[in-house]
């Protein structure tokens, strides 16, 4: 589980997160979503402790991030929004490469199974840099798992790749999920969201503006006179809404 409490985060004067008040279950599919800008790899990057917040706290599995990092650390995958492999490593180097930083000692078989789980056993001895993008993108989430992590922190897993591959990684995020894994996943796609995520957070210049199901985001934008004849409208009003109701400078 996942609890955020009033976390903020400034780069130079500038907020980019503001007092966020979050709670995320295990098991749960949790998308975080927002305009460009609006603080989601910021509130990855600190959930996955590579940045640290300015106030606020953040327990995990029952952990205070600031006070015991290292144990987040043991219970968190994190795969970041730009491919972090090794090109000129085979997949197999890569995940043996990754491997090392796990505390556990993870075998050769093991990493094998992990590959293909992630359907990429026929890579296994090729070179990352001869890989599609969508097969970097599943390898890098296999990298993320190699510790067996209670939870999945994924900055835009998906972006830039074919629907097959889109396809599968969200059956694999599902079948994490069945297993117990809690994911938070920060997507701008809307069928991502829609097929993918039991609750999602609505991020808009650094401040929590919605966090729910879609059944409750339906029914605060109902209360707020929109009536929106599909999800992905409902999921556009959330996101367009603090423009609308800015005006123009
Ligand atoms: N290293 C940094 N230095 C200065 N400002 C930063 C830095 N990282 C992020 N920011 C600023 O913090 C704000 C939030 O950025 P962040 O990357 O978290 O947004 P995002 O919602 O993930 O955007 P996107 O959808 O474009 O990836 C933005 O205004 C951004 O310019």
């Amino acid at each position: 589980m996942i609890q955020i409490e009033n976390v903020s985060k400034y780069y130079g004067k500038k907020p980019s997160l503001q007092g966020v008040t979050l709670k995320i279950e295990k098991g749960e599919v949790f998308g975080v979503l927002g305009p460009n800008g609006a603080g989601k790899s910021t509130l990855l990057s600190i959930l996955s402790t590579i940045s640290k917040p300015a106030a606020g706290r953040v327990e995990i599995n029952g952990l205070d991030l600031k006070k015991q990092a290292k144990l987040v650390r043991e219970q968190i995958g994190y795969v970041p929004q730009d491919v972090a492999l090794w090109e000129h490593l085979t997949v197999k180097d890569n995940l043996i490469f990754w491997s090392k930083f796990s505390k556990q000692r993870v075998s050769k078989e093991e990493l094998y199974e992990l590959c293909r789980t992630v359907r990429l056993e026929e890579k296994w001895n090729e070179k990352v840099s001869s890989l599609s993008g969508g097969m970097k993108r599943k390898l890098n989430i296999a990298a993320a798992l190699i510790h067996n992590p209670d939870i999945l922190l994924m900055d835009e897993p998906t972006v830039g790749i074919d629907i097959q591959s889109k396809l599968e990684i969200n059956q694999y995020i599902r079948d994490l999920a069945c297993h117990g894994k809690t994911i938070v996943y920060s997507t701008h796609d809307m069928s991502e969201i829609l097929s993918l995520c039991n609750r999602i957070g609505v991020l808009k210049s650094g401040v929590l503006q919605f966090s729910g199901t879609i059944a409750e985001a339906r029914e605060m934008v109902k209360r707020k006179g929109f009536l929106p004849n599909s999800d992905e409208k409902l999921i556009y009003f959330l996101l367009q809404s603090e423009r609308a109701e800015k005006p123009l400078p």
